[in-house]
């Protein structure tokens, strides 16, 4: 059985799913050698286009099932991100060769065996990704040892559903000291249902039964984008795959997969919630390129209930020719948003995206009135959000999962630190970027994991943000 709190105190900052506290060495961790901090001259309209990448949720999940091929993959339109950085130095040092092509094309090649003995765990640990390693390896590997996970720090998030699906293929997850040692007795499930919905652990699953060759049932699988851009590659690879985009997956695997490869992963929605949220907090008109827009049409739904106007160009096909994107328009709100009456929460999708969700925050600042943000999927995401107070943000924090917001606020400059989660930390920037004079945002590492070059394209949108360490 996988504990989900750590045993000792030893194991604390690096048992990273099981601890329910903030971790104050977590930052320390998440750091490269050279620290990275922003410098925000706030309080400037953003004006322009800026287009979307990849995802950093698709991107890895495609990581890992690139071990499924004996062949070569080449994923196209890539996002060179920290965390794509990290799990590219994990395959290297179990003995992928990758070379990064013109600009945002990675190739990929796997050996026919794995020195899974290398393999690099000071890289490991700063991802909840390596658990989807264990999809892809169980295949040709009877027993390895993965680190434990890491990944944004937002409370207790647990790995049992990981060990609950994979045992339905034979593989035993046992925690010993800093790893998880899996043994695999190989056997397909037929039919299966996740404990939870989660989406590394549907992908996780997926990859099990990508090189099952008996067909296996996925019920209660998460329907979100990050899983459909991973059925749509393994698609391409030859895997049979029914129900993308519902609860119900039917997967029927090869028993081997040799085939050279070309993939474009789907632009990211939650990078577009980045922009909107931006936009919007600084009453900007902003055009955002190349959006998949149905994988955030409640966000958009719900924004539109609060009187912001915005316009959606035709739609096109994404370059993987599956998924259709438009150009996405905000248009000024002048200060004549109101706040929803009723909370704001999260779903595993079709609802309002986890990870968009923490976009809401600084939104709700700028509109009239009080917001409820019920954040009841992670244990202590809420908590971050209380830090927008340091920017002049009225919030007050009801309890570890739920927040009001009153607004509108007027943003004042500070200097803070980066929390170790992603989406709280962004909003903070997003918040520097609305609020007059300059502020200080320190250690953005958590950002870099999942944004490309922010920076620079905030300042092709005429923002003030200078990168220095
Ligand atoms: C690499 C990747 O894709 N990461 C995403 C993935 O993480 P991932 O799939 O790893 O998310 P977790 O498994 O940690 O789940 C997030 C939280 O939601 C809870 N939970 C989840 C599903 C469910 O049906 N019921 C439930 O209560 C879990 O117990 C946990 O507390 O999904 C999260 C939720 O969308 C996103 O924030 C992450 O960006
Ligand atoms: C929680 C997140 O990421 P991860 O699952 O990689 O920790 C996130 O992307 O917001």
């Amino acid at each position: 059985m996988i504990p989900d709190v750590p045993n000792s105190d030893s194991e604390l900052g690096h048992f990273a799913n099981g601890t329910d506290s903030i971790d104050p060495n977590l930052l320390d961790l998440q750091s490269t050698s050279r620290e990275v901090h922003l410098r925000i001259e706030g309080g400037r309209r953003l004006r322009g286009e800026v287009a979307l990448k990849a995802s950093k949720n698709a991107a890895v999940a495609l990581l890992c099932a690139s071990l499924l091929n004996y062949g070569v993959t080449k994923f196209l339109n890539f996002p060179r991100i920290e965390e794509v950085t990290r799990m590219i130095e994990v395959l290297e040092s179990i003995g992928v060769k990758i070379n990064w092509r013109e600009s945002n094309t990675l190739e990929l090649r796997r050996p026919k065996e794995l020195r899974l003995e290398n393999l690099d765990e000071e890289a490991a640990r700063r991802t909840r990704s390596v658990l989807m390693l264990i999809g892809s390896l169980m295949h040709d590997h009877l027993e390895f040892d993965i680190p434990y996970a890491g990944g944004c720090k937002l409370g207790e998030r647990t790995v049992k559903p990981h060990q609950y699906a994979l045992e339905e293929f034979g593989v035993n997850i046992t925690a010993t000291d800093k790893h998880y040692t899996v043994k695999v007795n190989k056997k397909a499930p037929g039919e299966m249902t996740l404990y939870e919905s989660g989406n590394t652990v549907t992908n996780n699953t997926i990859l099990a039964a990508a090189r099952t060759e008996e067909g296996t049932f996925i019920q209660a699988a998460s329907c979100d984008y990050m899983v459909q851009d991973l059925c749509y590659f393994l698609q391409r690879l030859g895997v049979e795959i029914e129900g993308i985009g519902t609860p119900l997956l039917y997967v029927r695997g090869l028993s081997r997969i040799k085939k050279n490869i070309e993939y474009t992963p789907t632009e990211d929605p939650i990078e577009a919630m980045f922009f909107i949220s931006a936009a919007v907090t600084t009453d900007s008109e902003i055009t955002i390129r190349r959006v998949p827009f149905r994988w955030i049409s409640l966000e958009l739904m719900k924004l539109k209930k609060m009187g912001l106007r915005y316009t959606l160009s035709a739609s096109y096909r994404a370059a993987n020719g599956l998924v259709d994107l438009a150009d996405l328009t905000i248009h000024r709100h002048e200060g004549k948003l109101s706040a929803l009456p009723d909370k704001l929460h999260p779903n595993v999708w079709p609802g309002l995206n986890p990870d968009s969700l923490p976009y809401f925050a600084p939104i709700a600042g700028v509109v009239t009135g009080r917001t409820l943000i019920h954040d009841w999927m992670y244990e202590c995401r809420a908590i971050y959000y209380a830090e927008l107070s340091k920017l002049g943000i009225k919030v007050e924090l009801l309890d570890q999962h739920r927040v009001y917001v009153r607004g509108p606020s007027e943003l004042i400059k500070a200097d803070l630190s980066c929390p170790p989660a992603l989406r709280p930390a962004s909003l903070l920037l997003i918040g520097m970027l609305a609020a007059s004079g300059m502020s200080v945002l320190k250690n953005v590492y958590v950002i870099n994991r999942g944004y490309e070059d922010l920076a620079a394209r905030l300042n092709m949108l005429g923002a003030s943000v200078e990168v220095f360490s």
